[in-house]
């Protein structure tokens, strides 16, 4: 609550938005609490600050740097179409004040005294050459319009690759994080669409001010008083299109988390692997009433906002309209008084009503690239927090992990994840020799899933460290720990490509896997069994198994397993981590599965984590955790003789069979 207060007292718009009385005449207060409390505590905790800033002032202050932004994208997507754009637009607006200052020469010509053919004929090489210069600014114009329509799909290119570069590297804790998410959530549906209308909205505010600049330059010409007036007459559409754009960032903040719950809503009623579960569980109006929850929440709050903006621009329009009127006075008395002829009041018109349409375009194009820009700097700021969440280790001496090891020693390891208040490992150590099969066993929530991580170096421990004989793998780069390690998890990928790729893909680009007789594919299949599942596939190997594609097949739970072991074993890695690799398969197949593992081994080490004691009963030894603690360790009749929690477990396991 107090975090709540505090934002919306910093921020009074944000408070206006949530305190509003409920529209559909339920009880007034705020809406956001009384209806969605189960987000009220978490969606308002990122760069409110900005908002609360943007004002016209603010706007004017921060332009330069997100037309810069802009500019460097487009740079970077291409240099030759950026350059074009920018030239051909200003070339174009060149043009547009030269036809302005020709149009004087015409009408001085017709307002002239003499006879009407020969004002005609006096006025006919200033039309030539206002024609000219309008057929020029249009090429020029429709030239830099194609140019520009080119650069939108590079930037955005580039725009997806920094983002999706960006999260498959970051720390795995990352995506543990909430409001890493809700930032990833803000930076992908909105942000990263962002950058190219800011590319496109900055050439449109170079446009307008070239074609203002054109106006203005043209007003100031036949008369300094015009300029001032002109430049009035655009404060009021400023206000209100300033005062539109915060409106609706605000609400897109206050939405945020609402939408991400509507999305993952959504996913859970449309996709496949979900719809037995819906209609068996008759899940239907749960999930609809959820949705329905959140959607009349947006609609009330998009409601209020759409409200707020028509207000907003209503009023803009009727001081526009007053300062239009007030430059037209004015030229009425400049006229007047004699203080400008005729013909120089009719170009003023003329100069007027285009730089006001510049202007138009002007403010629309500076605001829309404010407002763009600040989604586009959520894209930035969350890319930059991605990159700065990619493990870049000091490492001087660039060690590498011996090749081969003779041991593995895990050395007083604890882990806490981020936000959790208990650590999951406290203090772990054990000791893998090469050649060995170790197994890791313990109840639910132990933290066996966790150590296996951390051994596979996709967690950093908080403390302690494993080594590789002398080398920590603190020291080593995590590209390099990986690639020598394989993990079957206990939680993997159905993977919607052919049966080859589910067991080749896990070895990289680097390298390429043969046809169907590359004896790598064949013997990971043949140890994993999953050599069975492929031979009743229509097409074998080159299966797609994903049913969403026409031809695409579907596994069962145990043949997707099998697979999953295949790419383990296809990964040649020292060590081979198996976390519950049997969990889906039958008794026949689990009996192989362990047998093979065994096999595979020769040469290699295995971690192996299961709950099913009679597998792990030949292991050289076997650790015991519980509550991240290392408690029993040994073979199996060690352990068996201590009379521990292993014995407990293995008599239970065991008497069932009886
Ligand atoms: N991503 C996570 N974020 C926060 N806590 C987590 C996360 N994953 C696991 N935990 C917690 O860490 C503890 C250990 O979990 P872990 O998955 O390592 O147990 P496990 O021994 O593998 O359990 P199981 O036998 O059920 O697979 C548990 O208390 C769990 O709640």
């Amino acid at each position: 609550m107090g975090t709540r207060l505090r934002i919306t007292r910093r921020f009074p718009l944000l408070a206006l938005l949530r305190r509003r009385p409920d529209p559909a005449g339920g009880e007034p207060g705020d809406p956001f609490e009384a209806e969605l409390p189960e987000l009220s505590a978490h969606v308002w905790h990122a760069r409110d600050g900005e908002l609360a800033e943007t004002g016209m002032g603010t706007m004017a202050r921060r332009l330069p740097a997100v037309i810069a932004q802009a500019a460097g994208l487009a740079w970077r997507a291409n240099r030759a179409d950026t350059t074009a754009t920018i030239s051909l637009n200003l070339a174009a607006g060149l043009f547009t004040a030269f036809g302005l200052l020709a149009t004087t020469g015409v009408l001085t010509a017709l307002f002239s005294a003499g006879p009407t053919p020969g004002r005609v004929r006096d006025a006919l090489p200033s039309l030539a050459l206002v024609a000219g210069s309008v057929a020029l600014r249009s090429g020029l114009q429709a030239a830099a319009g194609w140019t520009q329509a080119r650069l939108e799909p590079q930037v955005q290119r580039l725009v997806e690759l920094r983002l999706y570069e960006a999260t498959t590297a970051a720390d795995l804790t990352a995506l543990d994080d909430s409001s890493f998410l809700d930032d990833l959530q803000r930076a992908e549906t909105r942000g990263m669409n962002a950058a190219p209308q800011v590319v496109q909205h900055a050439v449109d505010v170079l446009t307008g001010a070239v074609g203002m600049a054109a106006a203005a330059g043209t007003l100031g010409v036949l008369h300094p008083l015009l300029l001032p007036l002109l430049l009035l007459t655009a404060v009021p559409e400023g206000w209100a299109s300033v005062r539109s754009a915060r409106l609706r960032y605000a609400t897109m903040l206050a939405l945020v988390g609402v939408a991400r719950r509507k999305w993952i809503l959504s996913s859970l009623m449309t996709e496949r692997r979900h719809a037995a579960e819906v209609r068996a569980f008759t899940m239907r109006p749960f999930l609809l009433g959820e949705y329905d929850r959140f959607a009349a929440h947006q609609r009330r709050v998009e409601l209020g906002l759409a409200r707020r903006q028509t207000t907003t621009k209503i009023t803009g329009d009727v001081l526009k309209g007053l300062a239009t009127a007030g430059v037209y006075i004015a030229l009425g008395l400049l006229l007047w008084r004699g203080w400008v002829p005729l013909a120089v009041a009719g170009t003023a018109v003329l100069a007027i009503r285009s730089g006001q349409t510049s202007l138009a375009n002007l403010v629309f194009a500076v605001n829309q690239c404010y407002e763009e820009g600040l989604y586009f700097g959520d894209y930035l700021a969350f890319c930059d927090a991605a990159e700065a969440r990619i493990p870049h280790r000091a490492l001087p001496a660039r060690p590498t992990l011996p090749d081969p090891f003779g041991r593995i020693q895990v050395r007083d390891v604890t882990f806490t994840y981020p936000g959790s208040d208990a650590p999951s490992l406290r203090g772990v150590s054990l000791e893998l020799r090469r050649g060995e099969v170790v197994a890791l066993v313990g109840e639910n929530g132990s933290g066996k899933t966790t150590l296996s991580r951390i051994m596979a170096g996709l967690y950093d421990p908080d403390g302690g460290e494993v080594r590789w004989d002398e080398v920590s793998l603190a020291d080593v780069p995590q590209d390099e720990v990986w690639s020598r390690v394989a993990v079957i998890a206990q939680e993997y990928t159905h993977w919607p490509m052919t049966a080859r790729q589910n067991i080749t893909m896990g070895r990289g680009p680097a390298h390429r896997a043969g046809g169907p007789e590359d004896p790598g594919v064949l013997a990971a299949a043949r140890a994993s069994g999953a050599e069975e599942v492929v031979a009743d596939l229509a097409r074998g190997y080159d299966t797609l198994l994903d049913r969403r594609f026409q031809g695409g097949a579907e596994l069962s739970g145990g043949q997707w397993q099998r697979l999953a072991v295949a790419r383990g074993f296809y990964r040649d890695a020292p060590l081979l981590i198996c976390d519950e690799p049997s969990a889906s398969l039958d008794a026949r197949a689990e009996h192989l599965l362990f047998d093979r593992i065994r096999d595979h081994a020769a040469g290699r080490t295995v971690l192996l984590i299961t709950h099913r004691l009679a597998s792990v009963r030949y292991a050289d030894r076997i650790y015991v955790l519980e509550h991240g603690k290392v408690t029993e360790e040994g073979d199996h009749d060690t352990l068996m003789s201590r009379n521990g929690l292993y014995a407990d477990l293995y008599t239970l396991q065991a008497s069932a069979y009886r």
